[in-house]
């Protein structure tokens, strides 16, 4: 089934640098796109998994990128903004996504470019994957028919991620969780703070998925955190020594997950360098406690809204 895009698409993309009146260009080649605003904002995208793998302003890195992360389509991106759907975290024996990968096929596929829409605000690009873009392997084992259209809008002063997935199928619905996995870059672990998930109930996935009440109106990250907040407000602030860093909106999304890995993250044979926990904290929103029903023929629309206090 082909993506089936209702919107603009804007312009056909071009292999070359093209400028356009707003001061913004596009860039790309076979594995990449990027996007530059003459404010000095840009952002780059890995085609592999549709992820984000940079966004800068003046040249300032925003996203955390591992330094071993694969960057060749070999494995999932340690860093930037993978895309998780339509299943979070390890499948549950005995539901429908039990033979998926972690966190779902999203990320290890290769999207589709589909075109390019430039405003005075900024420019965004979409990228689509489809059923009919998956290897047989994966759509045995998720046998449902599904278009995702995935767009990333970059202004001076926001990354806008935005997901859109359609369910083609006249006649059956499926089940799916989604999540944008951001790795947001921080100066220092032990200096932030993080607001807007107090008086929430989170589930610890560091011990055992045990359900807790948050009394922490700023929560301090001093180890392995792991937790799923249940049905949180959409605005969620990241703060380094008392100030705002981050505003993470979210649009559509049920719940925000919070992690960092800390020193447990010398398991991870993709992480480097060893240190990197201190200067990372993963802020990811998305519909993942329960998953989200799509009834045959509809459509489906959540995203969030990244900015940068510089
Ligand atoms: O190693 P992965 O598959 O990229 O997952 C990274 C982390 O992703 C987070 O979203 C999960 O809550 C963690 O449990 C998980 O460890």
């Amino acid at each position: 089934m082909p993506v089936d895009k209702k919107k603009p698409s804007g312009l056909a993309l071009d292999a070359t640098a093209a400028p356009a009146a707003s001061g913004a260009s596009i860039e790309q080649d076979s594995d990449r796109v990027t996007l530059s605003l003459s404010s000095g904002a840009k952002a780059t995208i890995l085609l592999y998994g549709a992820t984000v793998i940079s966004w800068t302003i003046n040249d300032r890195e925003l996203l955390w990128l591992s330094e071993a992360s694969a960057l060749d389509g070999s494995k999932a991106v340690r860093g930037g903004i993978p895309l998780v759907f339509p299943v979070f975290g390890p499948p549950r024996a005995g539901t429908a996504v039990e033979a998926l990968p972690q966190h779902g096929f999203a990320r290890i596929n290769k999207w589709n470019l589909l075109g390019r829409i430039e405003d005075e605000a900024g420019i965004s690009v979409d990228l689509g994957l489809s059923s009919d873009s998956l290897d047989e392997d994966t759509k045995s084992k998720w046998p449902h028919s599904f278009g995702l259209i995935y767009s990333v809008k970059l202004t001076a002063d926001t990354l806008e991620t935005k997901m859109v997935v359609q369910n083609p199928d006249p006649s059956n619905s499926f089940d799916f969780n989604v999540l944008f996995h951001t790795y947001l870059r921080i100066p220092d672990v032990d200096k932030i703070g993080v607001q807007g998930l107090d008086s929430l109930t989170y589930r610890d996935k560091t011990l055992g998925g045990s359900e807790h009440p948050e009394s922490a109106e700023t929560i301090k990250i001093t180890g392995e955190t792991d937790r799923v907040y249940m049905n949180a407000p959409d605005k969620v602030t990241v703060l380094s020594d008392g100030a705002p860093l981050f505003t993470v909106t979210k649009l559509g999304l049920k719940d925000v997950v919070l992690w960092n890995p800390h020193t447990s993250s010398s398991k991870m044979g993709d992480w480097a360098p060893a240190e990197g926990y201190k200067n990372m904290v993963c802020v990811e929103a998305g519909s993942v406690a329960s998953f989200q029903n799509l009834e045959a023929g509809a459509a489906w629309e959540g995203g969030v809204v990244h900015k940068a206090h510089l």
